[in-house]
């Protein structure tokens, strides 16, 4: 099987985002080996793979939590390292996996501190208007006065999303948005991101379920053994044959409305 591999050039600056055999390991444990790969602007695409396959951590390594051993990032042709907190977070958004809440903040407040790139000493008018309006964009109908920690899992992810949604940046990691989300408002959240927030925004999400992610995404990578598979741009890229070599199972994949329905081969 062919698996291209995205070209790269350091010249070529019209990427969203750039990243350059871009290597990481913990205490020396290689997770990221050579990692390679170019996400168009405008475009939503999102990252598959198996769990410990390495995508949390590429994430981090994308948005400056963690220093890669070895390789180059570039968001929109420019080096983040250099950038300062503002242009920083005017750039890049990111919404981590793993948030603990510890204090009843209000959501609109939880979502007003998305804005702290654009913000003076005190929130003006527009900031907080950005921050309703990323509410509203996200559906989310309970009161803006509720504290953040009295809501469910689900509605907690979506005020987190809502509030890196106000934030505005040109490039928005989600790491698995869908997370605790339910069936409606996972569909939804992705419609809202294919459909609303790209192609002014780019927008890379970790998505765990390949139905979910086949059926709303423009562009597939796929994480496996610390390196990343991009499918051959000749095929689809739910071919059966890198769905089973991503996740190692045998799969049925139904065509549907060029797209495709992944199904767990039953009885394998
Ligand atoms: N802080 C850390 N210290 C040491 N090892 C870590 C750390 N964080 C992650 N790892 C290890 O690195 C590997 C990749 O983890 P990572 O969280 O990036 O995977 P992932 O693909 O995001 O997984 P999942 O789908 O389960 O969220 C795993 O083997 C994990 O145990």
């Amino acid at each position: 099987m062919k698996i291209s591999k995205i070209r790269t050039s350091a010249e070529e600056t019209s990427d969203a985002l750039w990243v350059q055999d871009v290597a990481f390991a913990y205490d020396g444990l290689k997770v990221l080996q050579g990692v390679s790969f170019r996400v168009s602007p405008g475009r939503f695409t999102v990252v598959l793979g198996r769990n410990g396959s390495g995508k949390s951590t590429l994430f981090r390594v994308i948005v400056g939590l963690l220093k890669p051993q070895r390789g180059s990032i570039r968001v929109f042709g420019r080096d983040l390292h250099g950038l300062g907190f503002r242009d920083r977070t005017r750039l890049l958004g990111f919404l981590p996996q793993q948030h603990h809440a510890i204090f009843p903040f209000r959501v609109r407040d939880v979502v007003l501190t998305g804005r702290a790139a654009h913000v003076g000493l005190i929130p003006k008018s527009e900031d907080r208007e950005a921050a309703m309006e990323a509410l509203a964009q996200l559906g989310i109908d309970h009161p803006a006065e509720k504290p953040y920690t009295d809501l469910s899992g689900g509605e907690q992810q979506l005020v987190l999303i809502a509030r890196v949604l106000a934030q505005n940046p040109r490039l928005l990691l989600l790491d698995e948005p869908t997370a605790h989300l339910d069936f409606v408002n996972a569909n939804r959240l992705l419609e809202l991101i294919r459909h609303s927030l790209c192609p002014k925004m780019t927008v890379v999400a970790i998505v765990h379920d390949p139905n979910l992610a086949f059926w709303h995404g423009d562009d597939f990578l796929f994480l496996a053994e610390g390196r990343v598979l991009i499918p051959d741009p000749q095929r689809p890229p739910w071919s059966s044959e890198l769905v089973q070599r991503v996740y190692g199972m045998v799969v049925d994949i139904l065509p549907w409305k060029n797209r495709a329905v992944v199904m767990p081969k039953v009885g394998s």
